[in-house]
């Protein structure tokens, strides 16, 4: 016979809060006729140590979104809570240490300062703060991302797959509950993109880091345990697991639907 647990009852021990949870978020752009609902109602709760893609049609709002969820925007309405933090009461000083202090970031471009060498890049964020690395967690994360012969190297004398790498391990080191990326592998070749997004992969399942990437790839998506689906500013579905093929399927089915609306 199974029982319920009494309604109070704390969590199992293996039971984590989630990473993010956002409800009600709603942005919009301009007014009158050329008002735009970027947002319009999302509600998504990501759990911890997992990866998250976002994909949908372009215009639906997962720029938007990860921008609201990561603190780099703000919504109109709604709230986000990351690793138990609520973004959205906070000022913006707050804001930007919090940031600074528990949110990582990959962008397309990979953003690293060409006159430091590879090590002194992924170090810079605590050279900043004034801050010491542990530097276990340094040898882990730089081992983990296969970046321990290339660690003297400039960035110009790295291979793009080797300078996102730099720009990963750069984020992974302040240990943030979210590393957040946008368009990750937009400018990578397909093996360094496989490449790339392997060790995003390693991180969630060695390093225990949750992930959370916008793409337009249904292949880099494919390496996700979750992909979270937007057409106009809602949430259009989720996935998980889901197969290439299963991806692609949902995408064009929502193009299709963006089309005909348009
Ligand atoms: N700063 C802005 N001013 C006005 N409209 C904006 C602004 N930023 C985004 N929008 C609009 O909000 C909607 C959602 O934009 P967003 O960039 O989040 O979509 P997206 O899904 O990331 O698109 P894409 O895949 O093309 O990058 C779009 O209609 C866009 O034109």
């Amino acid at each position: 016979m199974t029982t319920s647990p009494a309604p109070n009852a704390p969590y199992p021990p293996t039971h984590k809060p989630p990473a993010i949870e956002a409800v009600g978020l709603t942005k919009t752009y301009g007014s009158g006729e050329t008002l735009v609902h970027a947002l319009n109602g999302v509600n998504l709760t990501i759990p911890a140590g997992k990866f998250v893609a976002i994909m949908g049609p372009s215009g639906s709002g997962k720029s938007t979104l990860l921008h609201c969820l990561a603190g780099l925007d703000r919504a109109d309405q709604g709230g986000v809570r990351v690793g138990g933090m609520e973004l959205t009461t906070l000022n913006d000083n707050q804001l930007t240490k919090l940031r600074r202090e528990h949110i990582g970031f990959v962008f397309q471009a990979f953003n690293l300062v060409p006159t430091l060498t590879a090590a002194e890049n992924i170090q810079l964020p605590f050279a900043l703060a004034g801050k010491k690395v542990d530097q276990g967690w340094y040898q882990n994360v730089v081992h983990n991302l296969g970046l321990a012969e290339r660690l003297s190297h400039k960035p110009s004398q790295l291979s793009g797959g080797q300078q996102q790498r730099v720009a990963i391990a750069r984020a992974l080191l302040t240990r943030p509950a979210v590393l957040f990326g946008d368009e990750p592998t937009g400018n990578l070749d397909t093996v360094t993109s496989a490449e790339v997004l392997r060790l995003l992969r390693t991180s969630v399942d060695q390093l225990n880091q949750t992930v959370v990437m916008v793409t337009h790839d249904p292949v880099a998506a494919g390496y996700a345990d979750q992909v979270v689906l937007l057409a106009d500013g809602q949430i259009a579905g989720i996935l998980q697991h889901p197969t290439i093929e299963q991806i692609t399927q949902r995408l064009t089915a929502l193009r299709e639907g963006a089309v005909n609306h348009a």
